[in-house]
């Protein structure tokens, strides 16, 4: 596994210090407010992980699986729900807790998906942020890190679902997905 990867873009300290910055800040933005954390699984889940350990006022969590991906490292531009979530979302202020923002599909259409719920308010806090691969704009209210347009894994982030369970965000080598895509 670590063989595959390039580089090291983020160490397990750099992330924790993202998850406590943006976590301070959620507690204080979010303050008497009914916040949901949700995490986009299955990628966020490291990050949510992380995150929540920092916010220090009351939320509940709650998961939606959604992936468009499939086993490469392009965006179908199909977003399908896989799973949804267990909490009624009606005056809520939704935290979608993302890995990353890519092609900004994903959001786009999570953002379009809450239109419908009568939440309080629907914001975005991204561990890594990819502007220059942008298709559809987003808006982000909190971003961890910007970075190249370099397809990583590690720490929740896959390649055809593997590498997840590495603890730091990893370049991946070109050679372990250019034969296998066109
Ligand atoms: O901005 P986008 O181009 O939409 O890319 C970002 C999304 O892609 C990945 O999820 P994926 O669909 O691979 O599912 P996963 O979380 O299960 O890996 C990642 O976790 C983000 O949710
Ligand atoms: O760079 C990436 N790595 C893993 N999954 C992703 N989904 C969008 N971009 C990426």
């Amino acid at each position: 596994m670590e063989n595959d990867i390039k580089e090291v873009l983020l160490t397990p300290e750099q992330i924790t210090a993202i998850a406590k910055d943006i976590g301070t800040q959620i507690s204080k933005d979010y303050k008497g407010k009914n916040l949901v954390l949700l995490c986009l699984l299955k990628g966020s889940i490291c990050f949510m992980a992380e995150l929540m350990k920092y916010i220090t006022i009351p939320c509940v969590i709650d998961f939606m699986a959604v992936s468009s991906y499939g086993s490469g490292t392009e965006s179908s531009g199909r977003v399908n729900i896989v799973k949804d979530m267990s909490t009624p979302a009606e005056n809520m202020d939704i935290l979608i807790v993302e890995d990353i923002i890519d092609s900004g599909n994903t959001l786009s259409f999570m953002l379009q998906y809450f239109k419908a719920k009568n939440c309080a308010s629907v914001e975005i806090a991204t561990l890594l942020n990819k502007p220059s691969r942008r298709k559809k704009e987003v808006p982000v209210k909190y971003s961890g890190q910007e970075i190249d347009d370099l397809f990583v894994v590690g720490f929740g982030l896959d390649y055809a679902e593997y590498y997840r369970n590495l603890p730091y965000i990893g370049v991946l080598k070109e050679s372990v997905y250019s034969d296998t895509e066109e």
